[in-house]
C-alpha cells in the first residue's frame, strides 16, 4: 500500500524536495529559513514587492505549485535577489544571498537542470 494520494510525492516534488534540502543547507544562519518581516527589516515590504523564502517555497513543492524546475529555480534566485536589494553590500544578509546565489548557480545551472529532467524520465 503505497503513500495515499494527496502524499505521494512525484518525480518532480522528489527532485525539488531534494534541491530545496541541499540549498538551504548552505544558509546556515537561517537568514532565508523564513519571511522577512518589518520588524526585523524596516520598510521590508515597501522595497520587495516579490518576497520569497525557503518555508514559503517548501509550501509551494508540497502544494504541487511548482509544475517546473524552472519556477523553482526563479523563486530561489528572486530570494537571494530580494536579500541583495534591501540590505546594503556591507551587510551579512547582502554577503549570505551572493554566496547563497553562487551556490544555487552551480546546483540549478541549465546543463544540470536538462539532465535532472532526463532522470526524472
Ligand atoms: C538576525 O537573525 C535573523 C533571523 C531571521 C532573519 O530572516 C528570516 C533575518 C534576516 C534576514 C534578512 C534578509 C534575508 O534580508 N534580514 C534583513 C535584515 C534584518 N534581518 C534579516 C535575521
Amino acid at each position: 500500500v503505497g503513500l495515499s494520494k494527496e502524499l505521494e510525492l512525484s518525480p518532480l516534488q522528489l527532485c525539488l524536495e531534494n534541491l530545496h534540502r541541499t540549498l538551504q543547507r548552505k544558509d546556515t544562519q537561517g537568514f532565508f529559513a523564513y519571511p522577512v518581516n518589518d520588524t526585523i527589516a524596516p520598510g521590508y515590504s515597501n522595497i520587495i514587492t516579490h518576497p520569497m523564502d525557503f518555508s514559503s517555497m517548501k509550501y509551494k513543492i508540497d502544494s504541487k505549485e511548482y509544475h517546473t524546475l524552472e519556477k523553482f529555480r526563479s523563486d530561489f534566485f528572486l530570494m537571494c535577489n530580494n536579500a541583495m536589494v534591501y540590505n546594503a553590500p556591507e551587510t551579512i544578509y547582502y554577503k549570505a544571498a551572493k554566496k547563497l546565489m553562487q551556490s544555487g548557480c552551480k546546483l540549478l545551472a541549465p546543463d544540470k537542470i536538462i539532465s535532472m529532467y532526463r532522470g526524472i524520465g
